[in-house]
This record gives C-alpha cells, sequence and structure tokens, in this order.
C-alpha cells in the first residue's frame, strides 16, 4: 500500500513530462508586435508611471491584489521535522494549487535557505510589494511567532502563517461541533494539546477564545506536559500553557480527558491512552503524513469516539486546507491589512455552520458516492464542497468590514456571494 503511494505520489509529480505541480500563464494577449508594444516596451512604461504617482494603482494594473506568497524555510515541514528549504517546495507548490483550485488566487512559492528569523524577516519585507498577502508555511516553532508578529508590525499587508491559525481555525470548527454531537459545552471540556509548536500554540489559543477553560487545558511537547516551574525546552508561548496540575506525561494528562488535539508526530499515541479518556472522547490526530494514532487502530480501540486525521482518505479531515484559500479570498477581496482574530473566528463559525446543512450531491460525487450528513463521521464541510467559498470568504470579508479593516468595503453581501459562485464555476464545471 505505502509503495504504491509512494509510486502514484511520484509519478503525480512528474506527470507528462513536466516536473512539479504549478506553471505561469499569461493573462493577457501577446501573440503581435502590437501586443508586445503594450504588455513590454514602451506601452509598460505607462503603468509604472502611474504606480509610482499613485501605488494603490498597483490593485489595478498588476497582479498584485490576486497573488499571494507562500514562504517557507522547511524547519517544519508537515509532521517530517527540518528537511530544509528545497524539500518543502512539494509542498508549497501544492499549497499553489489548492489556492488556486480552491479560490482562484495565485500563487508565487519561495523557499528560503535560512534559519535566521531576522533574516526571514527582512527577505518578506523587502520582497511584500510584490504580493496582495503573505502564507508563511512550515516554518517551526518557536521562531515563527516572533517572525510572524515582526512581519504584521512592518508589512502592509496580510500576513498568515498558515500552520497556527489556518489550522486553529479549522480544528476549533470541528471541536465545536464535535462538543455539539457528543453533548459536552466547550467550558465544560477537559482538554489535552499534543504539540506545542506553530500548531499546537495558536489552537489552544483559539480553543480559549472559543471557551475552553484555560485551567482545563494541558500542553504536552516532545518533554512531556509543560507544567508550571519546568525549565527544560521552555519558551514564553509555552509558558502561557504551564499547569499547575500533577501530571507529567501524555498518558497521565489523557487520563478522563474529554479532547485530544494531536499536532506533534506519528505514532505516539497509544491504544492504552485512547482507552483511559472520559466517554465519548474527540481525538483530533492531525499529525501529517501520519496521524498520532492510525486511524484504523483508533477506531478499533473504542467505539465512542469522534476520530479525526489530517488525511484526505479518511473520514473527518481537520487540515488547514479548509482555511487558507477562502480566508484569504476573503481578506484580499475587502483589502484588509491583516486577518484579525475576528474574521479567524468568523471563519470557523462559518465552517461549524456550513457542516450542519444538507451536503450537495456533487460533493458526495466527489467523494465515490459517499453520504454525509452532521454526525460523528462529517464534523466539518469538504474541501470540494463549491459552498465553503461562499460561507467562509463572505464571513470572514464581513469581519474585517465589521471591524473597519476594509480598504475597499463591500455593501451588497448577496452580490459578492454571486461574483465568487462565478468566479469559481471553471473549476467546478
Ligand atoms: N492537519 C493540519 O492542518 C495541520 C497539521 N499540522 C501538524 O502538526 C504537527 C506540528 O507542526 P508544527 O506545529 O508546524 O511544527 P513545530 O515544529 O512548530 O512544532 C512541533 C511540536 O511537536 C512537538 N513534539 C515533537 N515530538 C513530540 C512528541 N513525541 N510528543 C509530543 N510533542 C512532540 C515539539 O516539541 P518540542 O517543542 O519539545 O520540540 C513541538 O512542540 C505536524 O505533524 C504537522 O503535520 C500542522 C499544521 C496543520
Ligand atoms: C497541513 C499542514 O499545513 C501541515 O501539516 O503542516
Ligand atoms: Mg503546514
Amino acid at each position: 500500500m505505502q509503495d504504491d503511494l509512494t509510486k502514484r505520489a511520484l509519478d503525480y509529480h512528474m506527470k507528462d513530462g513536466v516536473p512539479g505541480k504549478v506553471t505561469v500563464v499569461p493573462s493577457k494577449p501577446c501573440q503581435t508586435a502590437d501586443d508586445l508594444g503594450l504588455a513590454y516596451t514602451p506601452g509598460v512604461a505607462k503603468p509604472v508611471l502611474a504606480i509610482a504617482e499613485n501605488p494603490e494603482d498597483a490593485y489595478k494594473y498588476t497582479s498584485k491584489g490576486n497573488l499571494v506568497a507562500v514562504i517557507s524555510n522547511g524547519t517544519a515541514i508537515l509532521g517530517l521535522g527540518d528537511r530544509g528549504a528545497l524539500a518543502s517546495k512539494p509542498v508549497m507548490e501544492g499549497k499553489g494549487v489548492l489556492f488556486k483550485r480552491f479560490a482562484d488566487i495565485d500563487v508565487f512559492d519561495i523557499e528560503l535557505d535560512t534559519k535566521d528569523p531576522d533574516k526571514i524577516i527582512d527577505i518578506v519585507k523587502t520582497l511584500s510589494p510584490t504580493f496582495g498577502g503573505v502564507n508563511l508555511e512550515d516554518i517551526k516553532g518557536p521562531e515563527c511567532f516572533r517572525i510572524e508578529q515582526e512581519l504584521i508590525k512592518s508589512c502592509n499587508i496580510p500576513i498568515f502563517h498558515d500552520d497556527q491559525h489556518g489550522t486553529a481555525i479549522i480544528a476549533t470548527a470541528g471541536l465545536m461541533n464535535s462538543c455539539e454531537i457528543v453533548g459536552k459545552k466547550l467550558e465544560d471540556i477537559k482538554i489535552v494539546v499534543n504539540g506545542a509548536g506553530a500548531a499546537g500554540i495558536s489552537c489552544a489559543k483559539m480553543f480559549v477564545a472559543a471557551g475552553v477553560k484555560r485551567e482545563n487545558l494541558l500542553m504536552c511537547d516532545s518533554k512531556g506536559v509543560i507544567y508550571k516551574g519546568r525549565t527544560a525546552g521552555m519558551t514564553p508561548e509555552k509558558e502561557e500553557f504551564a499547569t499547575d496540575l500533577p501530571a507529567r506525561t501524555l498518558a497521565e494528562a489523557l487520563v478522563d480527558a474529554d479532547v485530544l488535539m494531536g499536532l506533534s508526530v506519528a505514532d505516539c499515541v497509544t491504544p492504552e491512552m485512547l482507552l483511559s479518556m472520559a466517554k465519548d472522547p474527540v481525538v483530533f490526530a492531525m499529525s501529517n503524513p501520519n496521524p498520532e494514532i492510525a486511524y484504523e487502530l483508533a477506531m478499533e480501540t473504542r467505539d465512542d469516539l469522534i476520530m479525526a486525521t489530517g488525511r484526505s482518505d479518511y473520514p473527518n479531515q481537520i487540515n488547514n486546507v479548509l482555511g487558507f484559500p477562502f480566508i484569504f479570498r476573503g481578506a484580499l477581496d475587502v483589502r484588509s491589512v491583516i486577518i484579525s482574530e475576528g474574521m479567524k473566528m468568523a471563519a470557523a463559525k462559518a465552517l461549524a455552520a456550513l457542516a450542519k446543512e444538507p451536503v450537495p450531491a456533487s460533493v458526495e460525487k466527489a467523494y465515490g458516492g459517499q453520504k454525509f450528513s452532521f454526525g460523528r463521521n462529517y464534523i466539518v464541510p469538504k474541501p470540494f464542497d463549491p459552498r465553503v467559498i461562499e460561507w467562509e470568504a463572505v464571513a470572514v470579508a464581513k469581519a474585517a468590514c465589521e471591524e473597519g479593516l476594509a480598504g475597499k468595503p463591500i455593501t451588497d453581501w448577496e452580490g459578492y456571494r454571486k461574483s465568487l459562485v462565478k468566479r469559481m464555476e471553471k473549476y467546478w464545471n
């Protein structure tokens, strides 16, 4: 099975004699000498002068407004760890494909061969005029936190570290719905977040913002539970979640826990750990490509759990693919210079609400005729649901407008929704 995946995945990436997954396509004709004189010299001087006079014109005469930089240094590629900048390129090209396929956003992927946060900040800041937004990807914690914060301060376009916030948004949507399904309240649950890097820290923050009590949240890293007074491997971000409770290992933390959020590495959770959890446990084993506990093993271990992974090939995919394309679509369309906490929560709530709607036949067809309805095996919408853009991008754009963050506010929301449907027709038909 694994060998088959290796072969099929490598073949896919070199299919048709074209290495990789993306290419650049011109959006204007360039067939004649006249076209050449408009696209290039002398005509190109006219938009140059217009933009020099009025920088806003870059949104009129260049691709800036619909172009996102996907930037990595390869220090946390999925759950594969630090494999270097070059090896991160297939993932970054993949993110580009998903931006385009799900939200019609163009991407340049940029792999930076450096681990120096100051250098990354300087490079991204320097190249930011090219882009309408920056999606930081697979840059490990804790450096990722300062890199993102510094860039948010110094750039006038949205900067979004997908592994932090994309993951947190989808996990929060899934958590809200899972709790509803098993009849538990966010403020009552005991939750364990395994992994205290980019994804773990940001998810924990968003769970607390959604109503989870901080004192009911235990966080673990490679050294076990993060507790008050611990000195080894601590960071200010981890300190915020340090517990007073006596648990010191993941196994101890999980006793009677209602929820396990895995944002760490493959196969670090055992059946015994799952068996020690409370009734109707919620287990999101989100490590990619292989989860903290295999889907089949978890389902064999207990029959009362809600199980999710980051993968496409099992029920309940909790993966930031349900976030970044649609969140950037909304943010770019209203020209927001940041992606605020309110915009993120609006995205999570939109996804949670959409999962409760009847699922169109086109989605079931994309998943081999499977039937989906809100419940234990369908807690968030599918990425191939054409309604996700209508719900999520609109919610994000609306939140930006309500918070006064929109440089180009929208007032006709039904018109905007329809324009998104029209824009995406070419991908769905
Ligand atoms: N499904 C999804 O959408 C997403 C999933 N992820 C997954 O989350 C994981 C972490 O990614 P990211 O946060 O970006 O990476 P980081 O490198 O920033 O963080 C990794 C964290 O995992 C911890 N860790 C390593 N081994 C263990 C272990 N055995 N038990 C507990 N914790 C451990 C590290 O501990 P320490 O601090 O001690 O080094 C660190 O805190 C990856 O597997 C990734 O695929 C990430 C983003 C999105
Ligand atoms: C999905 C993703 O971004 C990750 O695993 O890093
Ligand atoms: Mg990632």
